[in-house]
């Protein structure tokens, strides 16, 4: 057996982040154990996929403390971020729109053992064995935010960020993506989830992070939630 890993999972400490000379983050603090799903709330332009983009390194201007596993990522370019062990599906879902479900699911380069087969992928998402062979274009928002999830389980990272999966989707397809979630976090996957859907993110998370102007303001554990509704509403503008 072996023993829970001491350090977090992922460690973020005093982040700040520029677009050129605009400073959006502000020495951003967040802690996610292995295992755990932490969610980002706040307000449209509160920074929070400023502080996905800037842990995987696709914001680049950016100085403080970024840990894997005690290991400090900062200095790496972001093809070495994908490899320390970080999968990363944006809002855009970046997928390739002119290849098939199959080929998508073959592209995307192991980064370490452990990654999930394509006959695992489709057990996880049988909509998209069924359209394995349709491209990317013709799926629904519901089946693309499906397949960008697949192929980054491919991977093997064991730090799964998602920004915004529920966006634009309807109630039964976000109810799938739950359920997924749930999934992967009963195999040990660790999560961390930007959701303005703050339903969703009740359901799925542990612990809730609040950003405000590119700062966090606010932590909550999933059993402070019930205590904690009429000023969350307040703080998200819900
Ligand atoms: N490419 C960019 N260039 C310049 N400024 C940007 C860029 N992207 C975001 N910003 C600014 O950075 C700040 C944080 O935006 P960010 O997208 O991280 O917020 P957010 O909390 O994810 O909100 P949203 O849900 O609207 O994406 C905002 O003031 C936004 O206007």
């Amino acid at each position: 057996m072996t023993e829970p890993h001491p350090l977090p999972h992922l460690q973020v400490r005093g982040l700040n982040g520029w677009y050129g000379e605009s400073h959006v983050l502000h020495g951003v603090d967040i802690d996610v154990h292995e295992g755990e799903t932490v969610t980002l709330l706040g307000r449209n332009g509160a920074g929070k996929t400023s502080t996905l983009r800037a842990i995987t390194g696709l914001l680049k201007k950016r100085e403080g403390v970024i840990k894997l596993k005690g290991r400090d990522l900062i200095g790496l370019p972001t093809y070495q971020a994908a490899r320390a062990g970080i999968a990363y599906v944006p809002e855009e879902r970046g997928i390739f729109a002119g290849l098939s479900v199959a080929e998508n699911l073959t592209l995307p380069p192991k980064v370490a053992e452990g990654g999930m087969s394509v006959a695992e992928i489709y057990r996880l998402f049988p909509n998209l064995e069924e359209r394995r062979n349709s491209q990317g274009t013709k799926l629904s928002g519901g089946e693309q935010q499906m397949l960008a999830m697949a192929r980054v389980l491919r991977n093997g990272a064991r730090l799964l960020l998602l920004d915004e999966p529920t966006e634009g989707l309807a109630p039964v397809i976000v109810q799938r993506i739950g359920e997924v979630l749930r999934t992967l976090k009963a195999s040990g996957m660790t999560i961390l989830l930007v959701e303005q859907n703050f339903r969703f993110a009740r359901k799925v998370a542990d612990r809730f992070y609040v950003m405000e102007h590119g700062r966090v303001v606010d932590h909550l554990t999933a059993a402070e939630v019930p205590d904690r509704l009429a000023s969350l509403q307040t703080q998200l503008g819900v």
